[in-house]
C-alpha cells in the first residue's frame, strides 16, 4: 500500500534526507562495493535535496556520493546551462554547493546529463539523445526515484488529459515528448515501466497549489493522472512525503 507522510518544515526536509539515506544504505547492504542509483526530477525538490543531504550538518556526513549515479527522470531537451536545464539546476542548486562544503575535497556523484551536442538538431537528433540517455540507463532497477507532482497531476514529463494519454502506454524506458503541455515543449521523460521496476518510488509534494490535485489523485483516484497511476501499479514501494496544506483536501487516507 501507497504510504503518505506529513510533515511541516523544517521536519519535511529532514524526514525525506532520511528516506534517502535509508534507501541508500539498503543499496549498500545488498551490494557494499556497488552503485547508488537515483531517478531525480527538477522543480523544488532540488532545494529540498540540498537542505536535506548538504546543509544538513547530521545528514550530510551520511551520504556516500561517490557512489551515487545520479539520472533526471524528465530533462528539457536545452543546452546544459540553460535556465530550463534539470541538469543546470541541479548543478547550481546540489553539486557546486557541495564542491564548497566545508574545508576539505568533495568527491561528488556521477551525474548523468542528455548528450548537449544534439539539443539544438532536428527530429533525428532528438531521437538519437533519446536513444543515448536510454542507453546510459542502469542495468538493474534504479534503487530509489525521488518524483515531483505538478498541480495537473503530471510527474516526469508524463502529463495527463487526452492528447497526453499516449505516455501512459509507452513501453520503451526513456520516450522523446514533443509537444509537453508545460514550456519546454520538448523534453525527454522516463517512462511507466522504469518506474514499475524501481525498487523505491518517493513522490515529494509541498504547498497548497497540491490541494486539489492531490484530493483527485487519493480520493478520486483518477487513473488518467500518471501519479495516480503510478500510486495503482507499483504502490507497495510508493511513498509520498507531503505537508500539511498539500494534504489538506484529502479526505480517505490519514498520513503515518
Ligand atoms: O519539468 C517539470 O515540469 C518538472 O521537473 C516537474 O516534473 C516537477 O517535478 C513538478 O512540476 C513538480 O514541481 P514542484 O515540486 O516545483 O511543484
Amino acid at each position: 500500500m501507497v504510504k503518505v507522510y506529513s510533515y511541516k518544515r523544517p521536519e519535511f526536509v529532514r524526514r525525506v534526507g532520511q528516506h534517502i539515506l535509508q534507501a541508500q544504505d539498503v543499496a549498500f547492504e545488498r551490494d557494499p562495493q556497488g552503485s547508488f542509483t537515483v531517478g531525480i526530477s527538477g522543480g523544488s525538490l532540488i532545494k529540498t535535496l540540498y537542505e536535506a543531504l548538504v546543509a544538513d550538518k547530521e545528514l550530510a556526513p551520511r551520504v556516500k556520493w561517490p557512489q551515487w549515479h545520479i539520472y533526471f527522470v524528465d530533462e528539457r531537451i536545452v543546452p546544459l546551462d540553460d535556465p530550463d536545464s534539470n541538469y543546470g539546476a541541479f548543478k547550481k542548486g546540489v553539486l557546486d554547493p557541495l564542491s564548497h562544503n566545508g574545508d576539505h575535497l568533495n568527491l561528488g556523484p556521477t551525474v548523468y546529463a542528455i548528450n548537449e551536442s544534439l539539443v539544438h538538431g532536428g527530429p533525428e537528433e532528438k531521437e538519437k539523445l533519446v536513444q543515448e540517455y536510454s542507453d546510459l540507463l542502469p542495468g538493474k532497477p534504479f534503487d530509489l526515484l525521488l518524483l515531483g507532482c505538478g498541480p495537473d497531476g503530471h510527474t516526469c514529463s508524463l502529463f495527463p488529459d487526452a492528447p497526453h494519454e499516449y505516455l501512459l502506454g509507452l513501453k520503451e524506458p526513456v520516450a522523446y515528448v514533443h509537444d509537453s503541455p508545460k514550456p519546454p515543449s520538448d523534453r525527454i521523460t522516463f517512462t511507466l515501466p522504469v518506474i514499475q521496476r524501481a525498487r523505491d518510488v518517493a513522490f515529494v509534494a509541498e504547498g497548497s497549489a497540491k490541494q486539489d490535485v492531490m484530493h483527485e489523485i487519493f480520493d478520486k483516484k483518477d487513473l488518467s493522472l500518471p501519479t495516480a497511476r503510478i500510486n495503482s501499479i507499483a504502490g507497495d514501494y510508493v511513498s509520498w512525503f507531503v505537508d500539511p496544506a498539500a494534504f489538506e483536501k484529502v479526505t480517505s487516507v490519514v498520513p503515518e
